[in-house]
């Protein structure tokens, strides 16, 4: 099947080239950014003999002619407008923005009015751990946030256990990527280096995002408490989440049977850690507690897991592939 990569001068537009590359089912059929007209090797070094196709200026009707599906590795409101035009063109989307994460309240309290309010409704949120079903029909795959796809995988399993009267803490840790490709001030390498920091805490874009899918999915309304924090790392991810148990419960027995039959979770025995997942769709998860007091924590690669190759196996799973093709799984070590 062609595929089109829009935003593909971006970190996780480059992370989608390394995977289509290699995988058996999808060709690259287009790739583009806002400026076109140079080859994909310009663009990213990296690429040099490997792969040679012109880069576009992003053009929905050029992308129908060449493509069935694409990948929009683009940002926020960007990327709803392609995704209106590429879906009317009859062309499928798996979107990496936020566009299409969120009912069409909670996306405008928290981002900006929605311009697609056709589609929303036609969105399929792609966690594939607890959306398979539906992404098997989805013509509109709404990419998970890094953060809340690595605090979903860890949450959902116990939030049948979980005591909602008491506050739950998500601690989550991301390495510098996670920013995307254009620097600021807060990702400057002298903030970053050698230095650790929390930002928007309880305020932060994606504590919605995790409340309104454990609301959809379990059908209770609980506080989340999210604090991201910047590490200095170019990628990784690493979540704790903090709660307090209903019952005493064997919390391994609860993580083992909710990801019985998931290739891309793995229940580790020790503290995860981001160097196993790098590089990897996997998720590591390990669970402890305390007499009532649980411990959750995951790691996932925020670039893949919690970007790229999570677009791709859901991908794979619109199309009716196995979901594991094509995708990474073995990790940058050491
Ligand atoms: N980085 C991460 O870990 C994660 C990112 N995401 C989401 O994925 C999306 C992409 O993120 P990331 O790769 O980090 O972002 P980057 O900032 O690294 O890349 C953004 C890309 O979008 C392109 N672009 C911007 N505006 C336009 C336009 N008008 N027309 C065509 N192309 C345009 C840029 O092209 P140009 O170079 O020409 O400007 C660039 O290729 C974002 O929505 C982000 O929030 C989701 C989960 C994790
Ligand atoms: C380290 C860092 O800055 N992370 C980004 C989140 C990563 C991301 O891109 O998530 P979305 O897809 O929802 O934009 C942030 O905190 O906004």
């Amino acid at each position: 099947m062609n595929v089109a990569i829009i935003g593909a001068s971006g970190y996780t537009g480059l992370e989608l080239i390394k995977i289509l590359i290699n995988h058996p089912k999808f060709n690259i059929s287009y790739i583009a950014n806002s400026s076109g007209e140079m080859n994909v090797q310009d663009l990213h070094p990296c690429l040099k003999n490997v792969i040679n196709i012109d880069v576009d200026l992003a053009n929905a009707l050029e992308v129908s002619k060449v493509a069935d599906l694409a990948f929009l590795a683009l940002p926020h409101k960007t990327s709803m407008a392609f995704a209106k035009e590429l879906l009317e063109l009859g062309v499928k989307v798996v979107d990496l923005s936020a566009d299409y994460r969120l009912e069409l309240e909670t996306y405008e309290k928290h981002y900006c009015e929605h311009t697609d309010k056709e589609h929303i409704n036609d969105a399929v949120y792609g966690l594939p751990e607890y959306f398979r079903d539906e992404i098997k029909n989805a013509k509109l795959i709404a990419n998970p946030g890094c953060y809340p796809t690595a605090s979903l995988l860890a949450l959902l399993p116990f939030i049948d256990h979980i005591d909602t009267n008491a506050p739950i803490f998500i601690d989550a840790k991301s390495g510098v990527s996670g920013a995307g490709k254009n620097p600021s001030e807060t990702t400057h390498y002298c903030q970053i280096n050698d230095n650790v920091h929390a930002y928007n805490p309880f305020k932060h874009r994606h504590m919605p995002e995790i409340h309104e899918k454990v609301r959809i999915l379990k059908g209770k309304d609980v506080s989340i408490n999210f604090v991201p924090h910047l590490l200095p790392l170019t990628r990784g991810m690493l979540v704790s989440v903090f709660a307090t148990l209903k019952d005493d419960i064997d919390v391994n027995e609860v993580l083992n049977n909710a990801y019985k039959d998931c290739e891309f979770i793995r229940i580790r025995e020790k503290p995860v850690d981001v160097k196993s997942v790098a590089g990897t769709n996997f998720c590591d998860l390990f669970t402890a507690k305390n007499g009532k007091a649980l411990f959750v924590s995951s790691a996932i690669d925020n670039l893949l897991r919690g970007a790229s190759s999570q677009a791709v196996v859901n991908a794979n799973i619109l199309c009716g592939y196995e979901e594991y093709e094509g995708i990474p799984k073995i990790a940058y070590v050491p």
